[in-house]
């Protein structure tokens, strides 16, 4: 069980307010760096315990029951996108957040449960396990004054966008990505849908064995998308990490080490610095040679400092001659 309530509203770089169409929200009340940590905030409770579908609603009105006051106060006053029968139930399918992203148990925090969706968010959720607490990052400059936001989807084009969105969530979302003119909405779609297939085919062990090169270029290729479409969550360390993976497969040590500090530093924009991700990521960068598939092969075998001309340039990282 978490402590309650979160830090004084002095302490706060942001207020809560109603937003246009959306219900309630979160406003920056001044200018916020990316990097910043914002929000670090236990859960009301978890799901941990819930086990039982038939019995959910009356389990959790036990455990409602149980909460100090205050608590209980916020978690009654969460939007529900479902109001009717099993309003508790409810309320936590439209607030809850996962302890982790493959995390069956959920929790309720909140004050991460007013951020709206946006499918360019300026902020980034996790939940750090080492300390119990879900946190909140700034990933691009926010204005004072400007909505804070959280993507609730895991990307993809507007269409999967928004069809996850209606059916979970209830509304149609109209973005700063949404809200594009056709054919840039288009021309983003067709980018985000090229990306989605670079990263399945990129996620095949057998194809970065058998022909890293080009799975190495495909990893490029996602780094261009990413740029264009300024995506900078939890999709750039995993790009990072696998380009890392291709890399480290095949003993290339100093395109590794680049891979494995840009994964670090992308995680820590997310997740912060004293997240275990980030710890893992941080020893990669000491000793690629600790990760588990090092030197499958000796394809790319060459000694620190030995890549060749223009070591430390991208045309390098990438392997793009000339
Ligand atoms: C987790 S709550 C967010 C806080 C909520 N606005 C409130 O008033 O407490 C999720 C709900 O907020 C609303 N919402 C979130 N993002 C939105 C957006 N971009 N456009 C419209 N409604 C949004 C939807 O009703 C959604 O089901």
């Amino acid at each position: 069980m978490g402590s309650y309530p979160s830090p004084p509203p002095e302490e706060q770089a942001y207020k809560f307010a109603d937003i246009p169409g959306k219900g309630k929200g979160l406003l920056a009340t001044t200018n916020l760096e990316s990097g910043t940590l914002l929000i670090s905030e236990a859960p009301l409770f978890t799901t941990e315990s819930l086990t039982n579908p038939s019995t959910i609603e009356k389990d959790l009105s036990k455990i409602i029951r149980s909460l100090p006051k205050a608590a209980q106060r916020a978690f009654l006053s969460l939007h529900n996108n479902n109001p009717g029968p099993q309003p508790f139930t409810n309320i936590i399918r439209s607030n809850g957040y996962p302890l982790g992203p493959s995390n069956s148990i959920g929790g309720i925090f909140p004050t991460v449960a007013r951020i709206n969706h946006s499918c360019l968010p300026n902020a980034q959720h996790a939940y750090n396990p080492k300390i119990g607490r879900m946190q909140v990052h700034v990933l691009r400059l926010i204005a004072s004054g400007d909505e804070i936001t959280l993507s609730y989807t895991t990307g993809g084009p507007s269409d999967t966008r928004q069809k996850m969105l209606r059916e979970y969530f209830g509304f149609s979302c109209t973005c700063e990505l949404c809200s594009l003119p056709s054919p840039k909405l288009a021309e983003s779609d067709n980018r985000l849908r090229r990306a989605q297939e670079l990263d399945t085919r990129i996620g095949d062990p057998k194809r970065a064995r058998l022909n890293p090169l080009a799975s190495l270029r495909d990893c490029h290729a996602l780094w261009l998308i990413y740029q264009d479409e300024q995506i900078r969550d939890l999709r750039l360390p995993r790009l990072w990490h696998n380009a890392f993976q291709i890399c480290a497969m095949h003993s290339d040590l100093p395109r590794a080490k680049v891979f494995a500090q840009r994964s670090c530093e992308a995680r820590i924009l997310c997740e912060g610095e004293g997240h275990p991700n980030v710890e893992g990521e941080r020893a990669l960068v000491k000793r690629p040679q600790g990760w588990v598939n090092w030197g499958v092969t000796v394809l790319w075998r060459g000694r620190e400092g030995e890549a060749g001309l223009g070591e430390g340039e991208e045309g390098w990282l990438w392997r793009v001659e000339g």
